[in-house]
């Protein structure tokens, strides 16, 4: 595995998780939130999970989905991994995960280094944490809204599960987020379209090669 773990998220055409595949991504996510300009339905998420399957993790992201909407994804779609990035409760989180036998990864919000607590409850039950920035005042998407928060917050911190960075991440910003953070996880999405929802080819083979080539420098 890669040293650094790069997660394109929000994919909706063969064209563009092509493009992530071959640029080597290590996930892949699918989101399920019909508000989200990157919303697929369940028979698009099918074709481009059967694309991923071998060669990159698919991650369901879904937001405050109910138990029998998750089981039908979980069901026909196969992810490896869901994404809960709402207001989900601890013991949603656990009651999927013993649902579906699945790992499972939980967003949390950050704007100062008081949210980093609340990482600690999710942090028994999910297997990874997502940190990504609050979104703005008035926006309808918990996430994907191409914001970020202070990297710095996250140097040093000590948790008992690992981590990946997101929010607002670019080709132009990954490398500096790295090595500000201390992240070996990166997710993006909105810096990697070239509109609201349209993601760009030329952007996600850039997006991966500044995050791999940032650690290799980082590493030396
Ligand atoms: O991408 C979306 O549309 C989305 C919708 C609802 C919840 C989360 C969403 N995306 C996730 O948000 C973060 C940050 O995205 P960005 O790079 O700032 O655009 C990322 O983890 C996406 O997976």
């Amino acid at each position: 595995m890669s040293e650094i773990m790069i997660k394109i998220c929000g994919l909706t055409t063969e064209d563009t998780m092509r493009a992530a595949l071959d640029a080597g991504a290590d996930m892949v996510g699918l989101v399920f939130f019909p508000k989200s300009p990157r919303h697929v339905s369940l028979s698009q998420a099918c074709k481009l999970a059967d694309m991923a399957r071998g060669r990159a993790q698919v991650v369901a992201l879904t937001v405050n989905m109910d138990l029998d909407s998750l089981s039908r994804i979980n069901e026909l779609v196969r992810p490896d991994l869901f994404q809960f990035h709402g207001s989900e409760t601890p013991e949603a989180i656990a009651a999927a995960k013993v649902m579906f036998g699945k790992p499972v990864m939980k967003a949390v919000a950050i704007s100062s280094a008081d949210d980093l607590e609340e990482a600690r409850f999710f942090a028994v039950v999910a297997d990874r944490l997502l940190f990504d920035a609050k979104p703005p005042k008035g926006s309808d998407l918990p996430g994907g809204n191409g914001v970020s928060f202070d990297w710095d917050l996250l140097k040093d911190l000590d948790l008992p599960k690992p981590f990946m960075l997101s929010g607002g991440l670019d080709p132009s910003n990954v490398a500096e987020a790295i090595r500000r953070s201390g992240a070996r996880a990166v997710d993006v999405s909105s810096g990697v379209e070239r509109d609201k929802g349209v993601k760009d080819i030329e952007k996600i083979k850039a997006f991966v090669a500044a995050a791999r080539s940032t650690f290799a420098v980082a590493g030396e």
